[in-house]
């Protein structure tokens, strides 16, 4: 007999509380908040500004911590980590794509692409950077400098940078935030690509529906609370699911 057993996750938060502040002032960012990301999956988080999406982003990927509950990468609990083990889990074990790219100007798109590896005196696999810096199409540029890039070309690095290592997880804040439509298209298809095509796992905040399309599931935020999922989402429909909550509140 087969039992059906859930999805292995990449990462999980477990009733989550981030409360920042103290006092009157106090913000409950994050309220009893269990969300699971499960691997070879594309998650995009969403809802209003100040629902908590950064948040739960940031405590998930350990760039930040819980009030209480507790969050995970794989089978490791984040909170029962030194801070020098938190670095290197984040270092080995997690990709970050960020609006802003993030990319050292004075190192070549190659040299920025390993830079993860190389710190971690890894030499990485040859075959997947090889790999990776075809798929994002990048291979004419390898000696150019970030400043010789479009913003679009510059994003591609980041997320090429991301998957370098192969990590557990990578989460892209605002992916496309600074990007024209066609070149965010372009970044999302990519994203779409590693998870489908090279069993990558990503999670991904964003504002705008036409990204949040791109993902196998979309979760919405909402007063630092999970209140709604929806699979093979589409633009359309996760517009007008953004608009029955604008209707509610
Ligand atoms: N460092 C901080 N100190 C105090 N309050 C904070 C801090 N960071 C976030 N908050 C508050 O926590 C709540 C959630 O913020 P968060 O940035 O996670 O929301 P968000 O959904 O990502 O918003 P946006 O879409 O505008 O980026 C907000 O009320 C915000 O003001």
């Amino acid at each position: 007999m087969t039992t059906a057993t859930a999805p292995r996750a990449a990462a999980r938060v477990v009733d989550a509380v981030k409360v920042y502040g103290g006092g009157d002032t106090a913000v409950r960012a994050l309220d009893a908040v269990d969300v699971s990301f499960p691997a070879g999956r594309f998650t995009a988080i969403m809802g209003p500004s100040g629902s908590g999406k950064s948040t739960l982003m940031h405590c998930a990927a350990g760039l930040d911590t819980l009030t209480s509950g507790a969050a995970y990468i794989g089978d490791t609990e984040l909170g029962a980590l030194d801070d020098r083990r938190l670095t290197l889990l984040r270092r080995d074990r997690v990709g970050f794509v960020f609006q802003a790219f993030n990319l050292v100007p004075t190192l070549t798109v190659a040299e920025n692409i390993t830079l993860p590896l190389d710190l971690a005196g890894r030499h990485g696999d040859r075959e997947w950077i090889d790999a990776l810096i075809d798929v994002v199409g990048l291979r004419d540029r390898l000696h150019h400098r970030p400043s010789e890039l479009s913003g679009g070309q510059q994003q591609r690095v980041a997320v090429a940078r991301a998957f370098a290592g192969r990590p557990d997880v990578v989460f892209a804040d605002e992916p496309t935030g600074n990007l024209d439509s066609r070149s965010g298209a372009e970044v999302l298809g990519l994203l779409g690509s590693a998870v489908r095509e090279m069993d990558r796992t990503v999670v991904m905040v964003t504002h705008d529906p036409v990204a949040a399309g791109h993902a196998d599931e979309v979760l919405f935020l909402a007063d630092g609370r999970l209140v709604d999922r929806m699979e093979a989402p589409t633009a359309d429909r996760v517009l007008d699911r953004l608009k029955a909550f604008e209707v509610r509140t």
